[in-house]
């Protein structure tokens, strides 16, 4: 399966940055930072489906999505037309992204950022707070039950918040367990790449009225998507191709935004 193929990779990764870094010396530095902005209540607001909007430029399933790739024009055309706040890809491999596209974004637009890549070990923790990350994507179906609570207990310590991704009930039920506040339904099945929406409203169900603040994930193209997630109680959408991909852009952007009751119509 190609988790199993992004994990070896990332963990080759960490292997390297443990050798060029001391893990002692970035939690120092890391401890000396500005809080971090406040990403779940940015995106937690009544009413309405907040636009997480992301910053891809190719995926596994998809190949290049994005010829001219700017990440921070694609973060300011985010943030002039209703995004909540900005999710950038930072895994090189699978995703053509790197660390510095993060620390770029974070000069560029004040919005709350959203590492996404494949966390495994805490030194990646203190280097997306270096970054200038304010929140970081744990994926239950990477880590084990004590790394996920490991990490999740890190996120605290350092002032980054977690989105916890599952795929399924089982996956959910474990990030409840280990006390995620902010969890991720990635609709978008890891052995097949198809995404089917149906996934949120399913495991909607199990967590509505719980307090928990939900952002659904992946396969959300249109106004009508949006205008589904709000139905069903959703509190945010995380959008990457669909706005990607967009002849325009912003256009796209103020769509979605309208479509989740972010923007007047
Ligand atoms: O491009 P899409 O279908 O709108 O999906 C965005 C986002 O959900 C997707 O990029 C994603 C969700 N979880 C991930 C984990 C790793 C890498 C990427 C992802």
């Amino acid at each position: 399966m190609i988790l199993d193929r992004i994990l070896e990779v990332k963990r080759s990764e960490v292997q390297g940055l443990l050798e060029r870094f001391r893990v002692s010396e970035m939690a120092r530095e890391a401890a000396q930072l500005p809080p971090a902005r406040d990403f779940r209540r940015a995106i937690d607001q009544p009413g309405r489906v907040s636009l997480i909007a992301e910053i891809k430029k190719q995926s596994p399933s998809k190949g290049l999505l994005c010829r001219f790739f700017d990440p921070c024009r694609l973060a300011r055309i985010y943030r002039d037309h209703g995004a909540a706040a900005v999710s950038v890809l930072t895994d090189r491999t699978f995703f053509g992204g790197k660390g510095e596209y993060l620390a770029q974004v974070r000069q560029e637009v004040d919005l709350p950022l959203l590492r996404k890549d494949f966390i495994l070990d805490p030194v990646q923790i203190y280097e997306s707070r270096l970054l200038g990350a304010d929140a970081v994507l744990l994926i239950v179906a990477a880590l084990s039950r004590e790394s996920l609570s490991r990490l999740l207990e890190l996120c605290r310590e350092v002032g980054l918040q977690a989105l916890v991704e599952v795929h399924s009930e089982e996956e959910l039920e474990r990030a409840i367990k280990a006390g995620a506040d902010l969890i991720g339904i990635n609709n978008r099945n890891l052995q097949t790449f198809e995404t089917e929406l149906q996934t949120t409203l399913r495991l909607m169900e199990v967590v509505k009225e719980s307090g928990i603040t939900v952002v659904s994930e992946s396969g959300i193209h249109h106004f009508r998507d949006m205008s589904l997630l709000k139905a069903v109680g959703v509190q945010a959408a995380l959008v990457g191709e669909a706005l990607v991909t967009a002849p325009d852009i912003g256009l796209k952007v103020q769509e979605l935004a309208k479509g989740g009751g972010a923007l007047a119509l």
